[in-house]
């Protein structure tokens, strides 16, 4: 069989692409696709610290993650801001995003959700002192669900702007804070130690709160809306609230049995405890209230 000559250069023009259909090659500098994502910055920010070749995916799912967070950060805070303004509108548009965006935050525990002790400690002994327990953008996100602990600045005293922003965080009303705030100014009547605590120390369960919900949830609208119509405004506010506190329990439990597969009960790289640690911080309940009101609706 003889092989057919390859074509050369000049014997196949590139044809003249038709600039209505066609889309556009040629830019002066970087594309504007490029200008806008910085994808070329993005995708040279993986350093593995080891050849094991199962390293890139636990490296990049962590990148992930606290990529989600920042997402999430910034819909909690707009919705926090949004509430102090009486825009109830727009902190339920930004807190139903965050609900979608925490779903697909959980869904990408899948690639590492089935580590074993063995593939994990390929790389794992490089991993040195690190641990996402060092992560600033989740505490962050804790700080708005009003878990406050001044102590969680510690490890990033080293790093002023993170340490900045951290210690801005502690000290601003969380998310539960403003909603709590909205539903006094709407008809809830809450105590001064509920409405000017302490913003530094974490939320602590309290009655008048647990009772301000049940009487939302028993449909006792004092908002304006129709008494137990399920468009009151201020139960379409407790719903978000709760599908949030309900993903980020997911998280924590998804992160706690992924850790448990890969390493059983040895102590963390962070110093702790391990699974242990985990177990009791999956425990903790985000905004309680909302949760414990409903026994008495
Ligand atoms: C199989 C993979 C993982 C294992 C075995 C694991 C293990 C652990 C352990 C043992 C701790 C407790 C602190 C310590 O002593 O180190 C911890 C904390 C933590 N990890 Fe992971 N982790 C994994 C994946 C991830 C990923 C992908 C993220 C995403 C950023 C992450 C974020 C965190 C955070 C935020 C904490 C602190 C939790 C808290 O303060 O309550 N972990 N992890
Ligand atoms: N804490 C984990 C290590 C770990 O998972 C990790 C290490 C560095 C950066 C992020 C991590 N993810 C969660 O802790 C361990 O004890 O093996």
């Amino acid at each position: 069989m003889t092989q057919s000559p390859l074509p050369t250069p000049t014997s196949t023009p590139t044809p003249a692409s038709d600039p209505g259909t066609d889309p556009h090659l040629d830019f002066a500098g970087t594309t504007p696709y490029e200008d806008y994502v910085r994808a070329e910055v993005l995708t040279h920010l993986q350093h593995p610290l080891t050849d094991e070749p199962g390293e890139m995916v636990f490296l990049v799912t962590t990148q992930v993650m606290e990529l989600w967070f920042t997402v999430i950060v910034h819909e909690w805070t707009t919705a926090a801001h949004a509430l102090r303004r009486d825009e109830l509108g727009t902190a339920l548009a930004a807190l139903e995003r965050s609900g979608h965006e925490l779903k697909a935050l959980n869904a990408s525990w899948e690639p590492l959700a089935r580590l074993t002790p063995a593939e994990f400690n390929a790389y794992r002994a490089a991993l040195g002192e690190g641990s996402g327990f060092q992560s600033a953008m989740y505490r962050r996100m804790e700080f708005l669900l009003g878990e406050k602990s001044a102590s969680m600045l510690v490890p990033h005293r080293g790093a002023p702007r993170v340490h900045d922003e951290l210690a801005k965080a502690l000290h601003e009303p969380s998310l539960y804070d403003e909603a709590l705030a909205y539903l006094s100014r709407h008809g809830h009547e809450l105590p001064d130690e509920v409405l000017h605590r302490d913003r530094g120390l974490p939320h602590e369960p309290h009655p008048a709160v647990e009772a301000a919900w049940t009487a939302v949830y028993a449909g006792d609208a004092r908002d304006g809306s129709p008494d137990g119509s399920p468009d009151n405004g201020l139960l379409r506010l407790g719903e978000a609230l709760t599908e949030v506190a309900e993903l980020v329990w997911r998280w924590r439990n998804d992160h706690l049995v992924a850790t448990r597969r890969a390493m059983g009960a040895k102590q963390g790289t962070g110093g702790s405890a391990g699974v242990a640690w985990l177990e009791k911080r999956a425990r903790r309940s985000v905004f309680p209230e909302l949760w414990t009101a409903r026994s008495h609706v």
